[in-house]
C-alpha cells in the first residue's frame, strides 16, 4: 500500500477514535477555543491529522487529514487543511516509535511552560520523585528532564528544534512542553498517550501547588 492508498475503513475507524479523544480532552478544558491538535500513525507511512481550526470540542471522523507521517504534507488534495502544528507530530513520528500524539493546551503545563522556558533557548523541566513519574515509561522513572522549546511563530521551526533534540536524546520522555503554549504527548496508541498526559498535567499542578519557583526557574532567575 502506498502513502496515498489508505484503507477507507481504516481512516473512519481511526478518525472516530481520534474524534472521541478530542472531544473527551475538550470537555476537561484542555483544548480551549480551536486549541489542540491529536493524530495516529497509520500503516503506509502515513498518519491521521486532526483538521486546522477546528472546534476541538465537537470533531467527527470526517474532521480529519491523511498526510505523511515522516514530513506531513498532505497524501492527497481535500477541503481539509491539516493542524497548522502537523509538522511538529511528524517531528516526533520520524524519531521516535510513537503510534499517537496529542498536543493540548492544558491549564497546569502550560502554565509551567510559560514560566521554565526561554524566549529563544531550549530549557528543560527537571522532574524527580513523584509517583506519577511511574506513568510515563521512563527508563529511570525517578527523573526526568522534559524539554521546553521556544514558541517561535514559525511551526516548522519548533518542529526542527524538536527533531534535533529527540534525535540527539535517546532516553528523552515522551513529552515536550513548548513555552508560553502548551504541551505534546506520545505513545503506542491514543489512549497511552493521553494516560502520559494526564500524568504530567497532575505533576504540573503539584509543582505549581508546590512553592512559588519552580526548578529550571530558579536557575534562570539565578543566571
Ligand atoms: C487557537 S489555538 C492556536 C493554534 C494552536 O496552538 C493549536 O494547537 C491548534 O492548531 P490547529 O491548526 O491544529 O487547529
Ligand atoms: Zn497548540
Amino acid at each position: 500500500m502506498t502513502h496515498t492508498a489508505i484503507d477507507d475503513g481504516e481512516r473512519v475507524r481511526a478518525g472516530s477514535e481520534l474524534a472521541a479523544f478530542s472531544r473527551a480532552l475538550y470537555e476537561r478544558g484542555w483544548m480551549p477555543g480551536t486549541a489542540g491538535n491529536l493524530s495516529v500513525r497509520l500503516p503506509g507511512g502515513t498518519a491521521l491529522i486532526t483538521a486546522s481550526g477546528r472546534d476541538k470540542g465537537d470533531m467527527t471522523a470526517e474532521d480529519m487529514v491523511v498526510v505523511r507521517a515522516d514530513t506531513g504534507e498532505e497524501a492527497a488534495p481535500g477541503p481539509l487543511r491539516a493542524s497548522a502544528e502537523t509538522t511538529i507530530h511528524s517531528a516526533i513520528y520520524r524519531t521516535t516509535d510513537a503510534g499517537a500524539v496529542i498536543h493540548v493546551h492544558s491549564p497546569y503545563a502550560t502554565a509551567v511552560a510559560c514560566r521554565t522556558g526561554h524566549r529563544t533557548h531550549l530549557n528543560s523541566l527537571r522532574i524527580e520523585r513523584f509517583e506519577l513519574l511511574k506513568g510515563l515509561g521512563l527508563d529511570d522513572p525517578t527523573r526526568t528532564e522534559v524539554p521546553v522549546f521556544p514558541n517561535w511563530p514559525d511551526v516548522p521551526r519548533i518542529a526542527a528544534d524538536v527533531a534535533g533534540h529527540l534525535a540527539a536524546t535517546p532516553h528523552a520522555p515522551p513529552a515536550l512542553l513548548i513555552t508560553d503554549h502548551g504541551i505534546t504527548t506520545w505513545g503506542r496508541d491514543l489512549a497511552q498517550a493521553r494516560n502520559r498526559l494526564e500524568c504530567l498535567e497532575s505533576i504540573c499542578q503539584l509543582l505549581l501547588m508546590a512553592g512559588p519557583e519552580l526548578p529550571a526557574e530558579k536557575e534562570r532567575l539565578n543566571s
